[in-house]
């Protein structure tokens, strides 16, 4: 399982169990998955490049350091993605959004893009995408993919749990792209859904089916 992080951090363990329960209220669920994603956001933003900026402060002047949040961009796979969004955001408020629209075709699993819409000026840009969910890896490979094509600086994958199907998936077809996760689930089952995963993530959010 190279260059995949596995954020073990107690709060970020405790709110994942609290989601996966069947019983959690979609209400509970996104407020729930805001409050993981800020805390992932720490870690994913953790090597972000900082540059100088002179600032005074109340006794002299010195040179800070911040970083450049405009030229980071979080592409959110709709929809589930969108429920990563927001607490990625609270961190890095200068953040660009990119939003690719992609679901699985229930029979083949394959990801079918329906939506691309992308900040301009990707070559000078690092990625972040968001997903909650990586099951087969389609839908992560197949957005990776379309990415690649404005030619970004980076691009890293953040999401809330991973099979180790998607994985293999992922990294077989984009090696250069590190994965962030709060869990590694045990497997897919016939439908492609993880177990014991926490259900369909976009419907478990926005309080569909
Ligand atoms: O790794 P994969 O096998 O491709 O599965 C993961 C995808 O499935 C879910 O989206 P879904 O197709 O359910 O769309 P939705 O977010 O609109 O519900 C999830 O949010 C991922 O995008
Ligand atoms: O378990 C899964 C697999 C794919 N998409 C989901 O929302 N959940
Ligand atoms: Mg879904």
């Amino acid at each position: 399982m190279n260059r995949v992080t596995v954020v073990t951090h107690p709060l970020v363990q405790h709110k994942l169990t609290l989601m996966r329960r069947k019983d959690a209220s979609s209400n509970s669920f996104r407020r729930l998955l805001g409050e993981l994603s800020t805390l992932m956001a720490y870690e994913v933003t953790r090597d972000m490049p900082l540059q100088d900026m002179p600032i005074e402060t109340p006794l002299e002047a010195m040179t800070g350091k911040v970083i450049d949040g405009k030229k980071l961009v979080f592409v959110s796979i709709l929809r589930a993605g969108n429920g990563f969004l927001d607490g990625m955001l609270n961190v890095v408020p200068g953040a660009r959004v990119g939003h690719v629209g992609l679901y699985r075709d229930p029979a083949t699993l394959q990801a079918v893009e329906y939506y691309f819409k992308m900040p301009s000026g990707m070559d000078a840009r690092d990625v972040v995408v968001v997903d909650p969910m990586l099951a087969t890896g389609n839908s992560a490979a197949a957005c990776v993919d379309r990415i690649k094509r404005l030619d970004p600086r980076s691009i890293k994958f953040v999401c809330l749990l991973a099979a180790p199907e998607g994985i293999h998936r992922l990294h077989k077809a984009h090696p250069d792209v590190p994965i962030f996760t709060a869990a590694i689930d045990r497997e897919l089952n016939d439908h492609g859904y993880i177990l014991p995963g926490l259900g369909d993530a976009g419907d478990r959010i926005f309080g569909t089916k």
